[in-house]
């Protein structure tokens, strides 16, 4: 069956890529995803001006027996140049997207202009999840701010480029974001980023399992499923067609990936389970979608994409 996906200008022959920050963060671990048949492209760790080391360990943490992760990893990684050396240094036969997360506004379209004046010809990911200022919510929780960064963009960024959204858990809240976001030539939306500020307890040391942030973190993993699927349904629903979707967030099956089509997903992200399985997982997820379309008679996703049924 046909599992393919078109995003401006690039095509997808699978629709599988790494989350940003899983699997991701170095040379290594982008060849390695690479060399996997079954990875539809690939997608940096967000990058930062200058390397950063992120926070103290424990910064990630497992729970649930892996249903769950918990991480506040504080954005490790080698810095623009680092990822900009790496997608310049050969010719790459799928997708590449470049995630990228200012830690202030400035940097944001400092590091915008880089790519912008660089020979990257390649897809582009602004992360707002990223703070913004200290005593002001993540940048996409704040609707003005948003509005401001993706305007002062636009006048200088030609080139493909989406935004990594974190969830949202209020429809004005859906129809809030959706209402800025049209108003850009963006190419695609990443839906969801970690459920932010979640804590897990490990009862016997009645201690917090991560060191950072008094034990706060993102979570992802299976449990935050329902949210992602909702996330990418509501934005599927009010995004403009032009602007294609990225389904992320508690994908461990090939029925959660059947699930993220339907609510309209061109795309799939996996972290995770991705950290727990490497790559390979790409291959079991494309050979459940897989059985699942054969099952189903489907030969095409076009043919279910974005078309989930309500109860009516
Ligand atoms: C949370 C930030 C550090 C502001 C951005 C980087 C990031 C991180 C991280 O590097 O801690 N973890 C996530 O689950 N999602 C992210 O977007």
């Amino acid at each position: 069956p046909q599992m393919t996906a078109q995003i401006g200008n690039f095509t997808f022959k699978h629709l599988f890529l790494n989350a940003s920050g899983v699997y991701c963060r170095t040379k290594q671990n982008l060849d390695d995803l690479l060399d996997n048949q079954a990875t539809g492209g690939i997608v940096t760790k967000s990058a930062t001006l200058r390397s950063r080391k992120g926070n103290p360990n424990p910064r990630y943490h497992s729970i649930l027996n892996g249903a769950g992760s918990i991480n506040s990893m504080g954005l490790p990684n080698y810095g623009l140049q680092y990822y900009l050396d790496y997608l310049l240094s050969k010719s790459f036969d799928k997708p590449t997207i470049l995630s990228v997360a200012g830690t202030s506004f400035d940097e944001n379209i400092e590091l915008l202009k880089q790519i912008q004046d660089s020979d990257y010809q390649g897809m582009t990911e602004l992360n707002l999840s990223c703070p913004n200022v200290v005593g002001k919510p993540q940048i996409a929780y704040d609707f003005e701010t948003t509005n401001k960064i993706l305007t002062e963009v636009f006048k200088f960024f030609k080139k493909p480029i989406g935004v990594k959204l974190p969830p949202y858990f209020d429809l004005n809240h859906f129809d809030q974001i959706a209402k800025i976001l049209n108003q850009f030539p963006l190419d695609h939306v990443n839906s969801i980023n970690s459920v932010g500020n979640g804590l897990w307890i490990d009862i016997e040391t009645e201690s917090v399992v991560i060191k950072p942030k008094k034990g706060f973190g993102g979570i992802g993993g299976k449990m935050v499923l329902p949210t992602g699927l909702a996330n990418v349904r509501a934005l599927r629903e009010r995004l403009k067609p032009s602007i294609k979707m990225i389904g992320t967030g508690g994908i461990t099956s090939g029925k959660d990936v059947f699930a993220y089509l339907l609510c309209g997903a061109d795309l799939v992200s996996v972290g995770t389970q991705l950290g727990i399985e490497s790559p390979k997982i790409f291959n079991r997820l494309e050979s459940e979608l897989a059985a699942i379309m054969v099952e189903k008679g489907y030969t095409s996703v076009n043919e279910f994409r974005g078309k989930l049924k309500s109860l009516e």
